[in-house]
């Protein structure tokens, strides 16, 4: 059979509109050390102007350097990639997709002049982070604004960069975790199956933050940062009861908690819950964590390790459930977001897919969402300074 235009669309009527008026896709991470030399040069980009005592940054450097100093969040970025590139092609979607951080190399800004020098004009961005909050919305805003800047002074005509929606409530975030926690609760010992509790966690913040998270609308006790996590774990534990039959009780609890010890962090921790569990006889717990798109060093080292050590201590049968990472209903769920937003910047009503009791999230960050303690220029947002 000959294939010449696999990718025409139908005979009849006009190409597909696809992507446009986007040109680009750009995977916006963390970030993460590949190798001991990383390790300080790492924590001193991630912790700059952010107030973190040095005795709690010796002992994240500890965690990473128990790795080799190497944390797997940027080969996870690379499948990420590898896999968007793929269902894209797959589905002929025609969208370059390249990868910048906020914290490591590629650093954001050498990505963003690469783009710039490929002729790239109209960009959407896709962040590994699902939630509204400063650190995992805002924050990688300001990153954008501060590399378009960079740009500018160079000489260079900034693109345009505009933001996906939360994916937290999309059913191809969803759907993939609640698989995981089934398979985590089958490596728990058989008669502790159905007592077990899933406890789904997710990064700390402090509370002056999850107060303030999401839209104005929005903000009061948690913000949208605990309400989307709360929907999350629902949709979750309702899948998973759906699937096995078994009602569990959950708790959202938070981990990776930083910071000075008398600002206030969203609680209760993973290791304090489990002990807390165990004193009211819980047979078993499935830790799940919701907050995270890949098994990064905040899961591999907070979880599988300070945490599982834990409840070993404490004779608590524990597994951990897997993320999404690269699980194909995760990619399709990124092209039908791409897509929606392409249709929908070009005036079309795109039907905009969503679990839960919150909707789709705001397609444009709006003036005053998650907003920074000293307020500094943040790109794809009502208040960018970039047309
Ligand atoms: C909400 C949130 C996410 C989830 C959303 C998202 O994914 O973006 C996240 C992800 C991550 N956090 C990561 C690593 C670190 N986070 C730190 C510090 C902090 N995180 C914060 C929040 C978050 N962090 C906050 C409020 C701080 C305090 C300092 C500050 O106010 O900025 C520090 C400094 C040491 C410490 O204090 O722990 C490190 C090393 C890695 C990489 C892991 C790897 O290497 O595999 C990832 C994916
Ligand atoms: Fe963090």
């Amino acid at each position: 059979m000959s294939d010449a235009f696999p990718a025409a669309g139908p005979a009849d009527g006009p190409p597909p509109a696809g992507a446009r008026p986007y040109d680009a896709l750009l995977l916006l991470s963390f970030g993460g050390p590949e190798g001991p030399d990383d390790v300080v040069p790492f924590l001193e980009n991630v912790t700059r102007g952010r107030g973190i005592p040095r005795e709690r940054l010796a002992e994240v450097g500890e965690h990473y350097f128990q790795f080799g100093g190497v944390s797997p969040i940027n080969d996870q970025c690379r499948r990420l990639l590898e896999a968007v590139r793929e269902e894209f092609s797959a589905t002929a979607v025609d969208l370059p997709v390249y990868w910048g951080n906020r914290n490591w190399k590629p650093y954001l800004t050498d990505t963003l002049r690469e783009m710039v020098h490929d002729g790239r004009r109209r960009v959407l961005t896709l962040v590994t982070s699902a939630y509204a909050s400063y650190s995992g919305c805002r924050q990688y805003r300001e990153n954008l604004a501060e590399a378009l800047e960079a740009l500018r002074s160079e000489g260079l005509e900034p693109p345009r960069v505009d933001k996906l929606r939360h994916y937290f409530n999309h059913p191809g975030f969803i759907e993939p975790v609640a698989d995981g926690v089934v398979a985590a609760l089958s490596e728990l010992p058989p008669g502790v199956r159905d007592g077990a509790r899933l406890a789904f966690t997710t990064h700390s913040i402090p509370v002056s933050a999850a107060d303030t998270s999401g839209p104005p609308e929005s903000h009061g006790d948690g913000g949208a940062y605990v309400a989307q996590h709360l929907d999350a774990a629902r949709l979750v534990a309702e899948a998973v009861r759906e699937r096995t039959g078994v009602d569990r009780e959950w708790e959202l609890v938070y981990q990776s908690r930083s910071g000075p010890p008398q600002i206030p962090w969203l609680e209760p921790d993973v290791c304090d819950h489990l002990e807390a569990l165990r004193d009211k006889g819980a047979p078993a717990a499935v830790m799940v964590p919701i907050g995270f798109v890949s098994d990064h060093m905040e899961v591999l080292y907070d979880l599988d390790t300070e945490a599982a050590a834990k409840a070993a201590g404490l004779g608590l049968p524990v597994a951990r459930s897997a993320t999404v990472g690269t699980d194909p209903r995760f990619t399709a769920a990124i092209r039908e977001l791409v897509l929606e937003r392409a249709a929908l910047e070009r005036g079309a009503q795109p039907e905009r897919c969503a679990m839960g009791m919150l909707g789709p999230s705001h397609d444009v960050c709006p003036v005053g969402c998650c907003p920074a303690r000293a307020p500094k220029p943040a790109a794809a947002g009502a208040d960018s300074p970039f047309p």
